[in-house]
């Protein structure tokens, strides 16, 4: 895992903020239910750290981050102003929620900052900008503050302006929870005990296939449960019924099977799923084997002979590394393959990490996160780690001098 961290980042540890205004990128992209309240706030309670740091050595704090997926538009629910809330009752102090990210109104409120005040601006995504890392919207972030500081851990694998962008207008530093992760990966993934198991589920599909080749070069067992089962069975052939496929990335799918098998690398898919006819709590669901979803249907979780099978796999290795949840876990009726997947990992006795934001949200549902050697902020951005990707948010940062 060399190539992970060529150079040592410098850190918020190694420069001077007092009385400077500090731009900091967070990952505050909470799971949010229905109602639009937080799930859980892991991601918030994880920048506290850094942000407490700044105050305490009277820094201006800045706060940046994206809220969820807006396709570059303002979209209410997705305002960071409840994360601003939440992170004011953490920190038991005011934090000011600005209604945009840039602009004159934004740059008035930075000017009427003290020492060791706080501001959070409003969602980045707002902002098309941002996704095209557009190097006006970089410069007009860059332009609030005199430092930036990297400590979303869970963003850092997207190349987008406050991530890539504003490092190049101002010097760079990891933030605390940056460096902790970067760090917890390094020490895990370096020479990780064997057998190695992934599991990977969620929802990103396209987003994790593209990594795929990558995290079996450096495993025994890759487990697929969750939203991208459907596509490894829709590319051997099964009947899917309306579970949402990439169709488009069938032939990478068979790729990737192909080159498991080609390493000795056990790749396994769930025997059977639960399926129902909509993603909704009080529809009916059953149990049917994994070849056989019928028309109209749509895979929600792992079968019962499916988690026994994971489990046994499981409990067998020395090392897992778990990224999405194998079911829609949020409704109880599909919650309970991702309940025993974490149960299983609990009880391991070996090193078991778990990353991305509802992964975790999931597991602290569960109450069993304080069991796991290392609940990470990221989820892409882990299994990026774990296939060896320099961050792009690591690699854009000031070089450490000295050793
Ligand atoms: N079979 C499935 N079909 C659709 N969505 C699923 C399925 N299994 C899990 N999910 C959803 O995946 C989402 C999490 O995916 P993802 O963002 O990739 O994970 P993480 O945030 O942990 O990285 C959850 O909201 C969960 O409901
Ligand atoms: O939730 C996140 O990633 P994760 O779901 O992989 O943990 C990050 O905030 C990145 O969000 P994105 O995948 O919309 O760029």
């Amino acid at each position: 895992m060399q190539n992970v961290i060529p150079r040592r980042k410098k850190t918020v540890r190694e420069i001077d903020v007092t009385s400077k205004r500090v731009l900091v990128r967070t990952d505050f992209n909470v799971p949010l239910d229905e109602a639009g309240a937080i799930t859980d706030d892991t991601r918030i309670r994880a920048s506290l750290p850094t942000i407490q740091y700044l105050c305490e050595r009277g820094a201006r704090v800045i706060l940046c981050s994206h809220l969820g997926r807006p396709q570059g538009r303002v979209e209410g629910r997705l305002r960071l102003a409840l994360v601003a809330n939440r992170l004011s009752l953490l920190l038991d102090r005011p934090v000011a929620a600005l209604h945009d990210c840039i602009g004159p109104e934004v740059e008035s409120a930075v000017a009427a900052m003290n020492d060791g005040d706080i501001v959070l601006l409003e969602n980045l995504r707002f902002h098309p900008e941002e996704k095209k890392d557009d190097p006006a919207f970089a410069e007009g972030l860059a332009s609030l503050a005199e430092i930036y500081v990297n400590d979303a851990f869970g963003a850092s694998h997207r190349a987008h302006a406050s991530i890539v962008g504003v490092p190049n207008y101002l010097p760079a530093v990891a933030g605390l929870l940056l460096e902790r992760e970067v760090n917890a990966f390094t020490r895990i993934l370096q020479n990780p005990e064997r057998p190695f198991a992934v599991v990977i589920g969620g929802a990103k599909v396209s987003d994790k296939l593209e990594l795929l080749d990558n995290v079996i070069s450096r495993v025994d067992l890759l487990l697929i449960g969750g939203g991208m089962a459907a596509t490894f069975f829709a590319s051997r052939g099964y009947r899917t019924g309306a579970s949402q496929v990439e169709t488009d990335r069938l032939d990478e799918v068979r790729r990737v099977e192909k080159n498991a098998e080609r390493r000795g690398v056990r790749l396994l898919l769930p025997s059977d799923v639960i399926v129902a006819e909509r993603l909704e709590a009080g529809v009916p669901n059953r149990v049917v084997p994994a070849t056989e979803v019928p028309d109209g249907q749509i895979i929600a979780d792992i079968g019962p002979a499916a988690v026994d099978e994971f489990s046994r796999e499981l409990r067998a290795v020395r090392t897992v590394a778990w990224n999405g949840p194998v079911g829609v876990f949020e409704i109880p009726e599909f919650a309970e393959g991702t309940r025993r997947i974490a149960a299983t990992l609990a009880n391991l006795d070996g090193t078991t990490v778990i990353g991305g934001g509802s992964t975790t949200d999931a597991v602290q549902r569960f109450g069993l996160a304080d069991e796991m050697t290392h609940v990470s902020t990221g989820g892409g951005a882990a299994l990026a780690m774990l296939a060896g990707k320099p961050l792009p948010g690591v690699e854009a940062l000031d070089d450490a001098e000295g050793p």
